[in-house]
């Protein structure tokens, strides 16, 4: 195998133990030295580090002082070999600490390192790749010779420096980043730019190894997976941000997908016995299980066959390979590895979809409850005694290799009978933290997990994916329309896991109210469950109360992707929750994209350039706020050759369900709908988003934008956003269509309080887009985790701020003029005299001679576009609809001023009664207005043919751009 060398390696220049027994033995122990002094830390991860394992470095110079003589042998960073008879050779002991991954969020911490680069990185990378030693710093070594990793480059370069050891490696530093390692170890792992997917998805490599291979390897990919967790332990303990928790969690991810891919290989047995029909095994074992409420089982070995290799004791595979002879131990683990592919680590694509191929993992420390806080250490979590069945049920029914961030937990806590609340993002994995436990039979409460969820379109597909599963399930909703034969069902001996119902039939039904008080006399009422819990909230279900009444010592799990603190403590009172197991996480959705555009006339071209360029044939969802709409969009689409259909609530079912199956199937494209679409939804390679319309609040649009990337790959969330969408949504809010009731006037101040917020989202230019959406969920977002992965981030053009309180006193005063005449304009017209446009119907209307004509030459037009929508949005300029003798809406300017506003009859159908009270206050300068913007780049000098270009582009005269 021809050597590589490594592409992102970091290594400080001052790694050498210092001072003795002081000396931090990596970087972490530096920084955290540095930065706290915290000494009982430091034993803390002097003990976990005792325990690590890796391949000893080649050189004996390598020791650290600070290792106890009786430290057990350590570990490489490469694979080790299977276990060999052999005694061990004389064995350097080393220490790693996966701990700590440089981030650019702990870059100022490696600053302190007194680094510097005197080598271009290209440079440093092929004089590495050329030296096949290895690289052996501070405490640990490092063999390159397979090192072509790229991996995340998460800080500058040019602060670090690069060097080899030949002679003395124990005088360098090493900082250590996860992604090297995950590299050289994994060279699986890497991912494929071309095929911008995750090559660890595929483990084929494995396929032609021996048993003792994988073995070997299963030991060494489960010590990794250890130490990782570990020190997301300490994270979460410490909650010290020097932990870069986004790349140590996207490791975890990447060791358990490698764990389960060879258990599968070593477990043959496996794939032959799936898929038995998953009788509710609360009953079908019921002579093994306990049936009493609150009663953990005690007893795992009816759990675990001994030929079951998926339940070999976690502590058998992650025993202490210390004591494994190290003597024959070959200098390379390619025999671990079949051959690799050739792959670009300059390409820029492979960036993209490093970054984007990581779960969202970011947490805000201060979000994180500590009281009810559990930690994802799945190795201690091996040890419970639900573990190894959980992981069967994972395998067995749900056919998935591993969890994800905050499952197994939630699960743990439910099979420990502990009332639970989730709280994950859209498309995290919500749905299997209940219906996991719910097929389980070790679980501390037995019998049938009813499930309460709002949504049929939700319940029919979470039943049908379950069915599909093989897990007996039952519903129970308005569509039902025999419940007796479920009534035996329940009755009866087979009893189903789970059991689907709507809040009403909870509230409304006696029947159902009777079998569950049956059901819970004889302690077969496992769980209730709470899908979408922030309907409790919003919607003030009021089934809720009853159950901690009725059903107190049933366990309850809320699950939700919407809530907020103050949502989340009234979820919690109205359930009575107590000794709950919380589980939060960021609600950030790495792979999602964010970019808002402004709508202009020609929006469907714009949507059909967008999917024709940037995801020809791929999967994505179009949203429209009305059926009309979402109907004449397809049909556009259509036209231009996309195969889209219309969705909306006014469709017969079997209309709905046809296109649903044919987008489900991909056998059309892309689905134009209103929000009636979504819930529910869950395919996976949804690759983009689309708001034809402004979404009516900054939750709504999570949400939606949410049925996005569910497989973690890249997709884009586009916005297309106008004032006058703001103002149709407003109307609707406050004109109720068709019978519909009319909200109460607190719910309609708040819910034009929503739409303010999404029209104030789009209008902001400058803060990056996480950071404003996660806002609504009270988390606070570090912008740099972004990665540019949204339009405010990913500009390169630095803003600018302008004060612009004169020209909007200015446009007030030239709208005020026009609106009193008693003349009518558009507000296209209005920026046309601003600006001094010779255009005919300036001329024409001789607006040209208004005092402010001309007023805003100086101004960019997109700037000035901008000021005009910031003022509508301030409410200083408003535009009411008038319909024209075609029947087509035609928009005209207005001003509000308060002095214009009062006193004028209500009955008058052209004015507002309402003060306008910002155009009051900017023309008495009590407010400012200051625009942030992004200058456009400088333009190039003109050449002839560019002079012609221009003159052909047409932009010349005039050089704005219109909107009707
Ligand atoms: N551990 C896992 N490994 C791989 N895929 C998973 C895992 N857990 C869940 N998924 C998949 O992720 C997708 C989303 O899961 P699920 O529907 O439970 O999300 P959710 O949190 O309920 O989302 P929403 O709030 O949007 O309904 C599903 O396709 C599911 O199969």
């Amino acid at each position: 195998m021809r050597s590589r060398g490594p592409s992102r390696l970091f290594f400080s220049s001052m790694t050498t133990p210092r001072n003795g027994l002081d000396a931090p033995r990596n970087n972490l122990d530096d920084v955290l030295q540095r930065k706290r002094g915290n000494a009982s830390f430091n034993a803390s991860t002097s003990a976990l580090k005792s325990k690590s394992k890796f391949k000893p470095s080649t050189s004996s110079a390598t020791t650290s002082s600070r290792i106890p003589p009786n430290a057990p042998s350590a570990q490489s960073l490469r694979t080790p070999v299977p276990p060999k008879s052999k005694p061990a050779t004389s064995v350097t002991p080393e220490v790693i600490d996966i701990s700590f991954s440089p981030s650019s969020h702990s870059k100022r911490q490696l600053d302190a390192f007194s680094v510097n680069d005197n080598v271009p990185s290209k440079r440093r990378r092929s004089s590495l790749s050329n030296d096949k030693e290895n690289l052996s710093i501070g405490s640990m070594s490092f063999d390159t010779t397979k090192a072509k990793g790229k991996g995340k480059e998460v800080y500058a370069e040019s602060d670090l420096e690069v060097t080899e050891s030949r002679t003395d490696p124990s005088s360098k530093g090493y900082i250590y980043n996860p992604f090297d390692r995950i590299d050289v170890d994994f060279p699986s792992f890497r991912r494929d730019p071309a095929k911008q997917q995750l090559r660890s998805q595929n483990h084929k490599d494995l396929e032609s190894k021996t048993v003792q291979e994988l073995r070997g390897l299963l030991h060494f990919v489960l010590t990794l997976q250890r130490d990782n967790d570990q020190s997301i332990t300490r994270y979460r303990n410490s909650q010290d941000l020097n932990f870069d928790i986004v790349t140590l969690e996207g490791i975890g991810s990447l060791l358990n997908g490698r764990i389960g891919a060879i258990r599968k290989i070593l477990d043959p047995q496996e794939r032959e016995n799936s898929s038995p029909l998953t009788k509710s095994p609360y009953f079908s074992l019921a002579t093994t299980s306990s049936t009493s409420l609150n009663s953990p089982s005690t007893s795992s070995d009816t759990l675990q066959p001994a030929s079951d290799p998926i339940v070999d004791s976690p502590d058998d595979e992650i025993e202490d390979i210390d004591v494994e002879p190290r003597g024959n131990m070959p200098n390379s683990d390619d025999v671990y590895w079949g051959p690799e592919d050739d792959i670009d680590y300059d390409d820029p694509k492979l960036d993209a979809v490093l970054d984007a191929s990581f779960p969202n993992t970011n947490k805000s420390p201060a979000d994180v409850p500590k009281t009810t806080e559990i930690t994802s250490d799945h190795t201690r979590f091996a040890n419970s005694i639900y573990y190894a069945e959980i992981m069967r049920a994972l395998k067995r029914v749900f056919r998935l290799e591993s969890f994800r961030q905050n499952q197994l937990e939630a699960i743990l806590a439910a099979m420990d009978g502990r009332d639970v609340f989730v709280l994950m993002p859209t498309g995290g994995g919500k749905s299997l933290c209940y219906q996991l436990p719910a097929v389980c039979t070790g679980g501390s409460t037995k019998g049938v997990t009813v499930v309460i969820s709002p949504l049929l379109s939700l319940m029919t597909n979470q039943v049908s994916a379950l069915r599909e599963k093989n897990v007996d399930v039952l519903v129970w909703n308005s569509e039902t329309v025999d419940h007796k034969d479920i009534m035996r069902r329940l009755r009866g001996d087979t009893k189903p896991s789970l059991l689907y119902v709507s809040p009403e039939k909870v509230k409304d039904s006696g029947a159902l109210r009777s079998i569950f008080g049956e059901l819970y006399r004889t302690g077969e009422l496992a769980r209730f469950v709470v899908d979408e819990a922030h309907c409790i909230s919003t919607w003030g279900m009021i089934f809720v109360k009853p159950l901690r009444h009725e059903y107190a010592k049933v366990p309850i799990m809320a699950l939700t992707a919407t809530a907020n603190q103050i949502m989340v403590d009234d979820i919690k009172e109205r359930l009575k929750l107590k000794n709950t197991a919380f589980f939060k996480q960021s609600f950030n959705r790495v792979n999602l994209n964010y970019l808002i555009l402004d709508k202009k006339a020609k929006v469907l071209d714009d949507i059909f350039n967008f999917i024709r360029t940037k995801h020809y044939g791929e999967t994505g969802i179009i949203y429209c706020l009305g059926r009309e709409k979402c109907e004449k969009v397809a049909e556009q689409l259509r036209k231009k050759g996309l195969k889209a259909k219309h969705f909306h609530a006014h469709m017969a079912s079997a209309e709905k369900e046809q296109v649903l199956m044919e987008w489900q199937s991909d056998r059309i494209q892309i689905v134009v709908a209103t929000i009636a679409f979504g819930m529910g939804i869950d395919k996976p390679n949804v690759r983009f988003v689309i708001h034809h319309d402004l979404p009516k609040s900054l939750d709504g649009y999570y949400q939606e934008t949410g049925r996005a990337g569910r497989d973690q790959q890249p997709a884009d969330c586009v916005l297309f956003y106008s004032y006058r969408d703001y103002k149709i949504i407003v109307k609707m809010i406050n004109n109720p269509r068709n019978g519909e009731e009319m909200s109460t006037p607190e719910a309609r101040k708040r819910q034009e309080e929503q739409v303010r917020n999404v029209m104030a989202y789009c209008c902001n230019v400058s803060d990056c887009r996480r950071v404003q959406l996660l806002q609504f969920f009270n988390e606070k977002f570090d912008r740099r985790l972004c990665r540019k992965f949204c339009d405010n981030c990913s500009h390169s053009v630095d803003m600018n701020q302008q004060d612009l309180t004169e020209e909007s006193k200015a446009i007030i005063s030239l709208a005020h003029n026009i609106y009193s005449s008693g003349e009518k304009i558009t507000l296209d017209h209005c920026r046309a005299i601003f600006k001094g446009a010779d255009t005919a119907a300036v001329r024409e209307r001789n607006h040209n001679s208004l005092p402010q004509y001309g007023h805003g030459k100086h101004l960019d037009n997109d700037l000035l576009e901008q000021l005009f929508k910031r003022l509508c949005f301030l409410e200083a300029l408003d535009e009411e609809s008038t319909l024209s003798k075609g029947g087509w809406y035609v928009y005209y300017l207005k001003v509000r001023p308060s002095s214009m506003a009062v006193g004028f009859p209500e009955s008058h159908p052209n004015l507002y009664l309402k003060p306008g009270r910002r155009a009051t206050e900017i023309l008495n300068a009590k407010q400012r207005i200051t625009l942030f913007y992004r200058p456009k780049a400088p333009k190039l000098p003109k050449t002839a043919s560019s002079t012609s270009v221009t003159t052909k582009s047409g932009t010349a005269k005039g050089g704005g751009r219109t909107r009707k």
